[in-house]
């Protein structure tokens, strides 16, 4: 029985490093999501994810970013725009290697997170 973290089973903070470089590589390189992140400050969005996702798989680093909700405001997320992110993220995750079990339960945290990301949908006419 494996009963190591996810975070040591995927090789710890250095893999999740390079996960999430290649992560913004793929959303900036995305023209529906690229507009979101004009004139942000790269490198420390980079460090809080990096951080988050190491929590969220088991690691020792504390998450110390702002709430996701209030880190988010404001920004008109849609729901497509969302699941789009969560693919890209999906994405570079398989290309580390990474198993359906982790797949599964990032899967699980993305949607539990989701409603606090993206914006309120606007009245829908049907
Ligand atoms: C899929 C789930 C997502 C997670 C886990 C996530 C995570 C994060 C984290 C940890 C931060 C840094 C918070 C801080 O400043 O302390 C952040 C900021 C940000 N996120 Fe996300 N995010 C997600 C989805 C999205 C989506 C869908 C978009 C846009 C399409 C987006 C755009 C941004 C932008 C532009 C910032 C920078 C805000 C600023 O510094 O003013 N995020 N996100």
């Amino acid at each position: 029985m494996n009963t190591s973290s996810y975070y040591d089973q995927i090789g710890g903070a250095p893999v999740v490093r390079d996960v999430v470089d290649r992560f913004y590589v793929r959303v900036l390189g995305d023209d529906d999501l690229k507009p979101y992140f004009a004139g942000v400050d790269m490198p420390r969005l980079k460090r809080h994810m990096v951080v988050l996702l190491c929590s969220v798989l088991g690691g020792p680093e504390p998450y110390e970013g702002r709430d996701l909700g209030e880190a988010h405001a404001g920004m008109g997320i849609t729901s497509e725009h969302y699941d789009k992110v969560g693919e890209h993220l999906f994405a570079v995750l398989q290309e580390s290697g990474v198993g359906e079990d982790i797949l599964r339960d990032v899967g699980l945290v993305l949607g539990k997170v989701k409603s606090s990301i993206v914006a309120e949908p606007a009245e829908t006419a049907d």
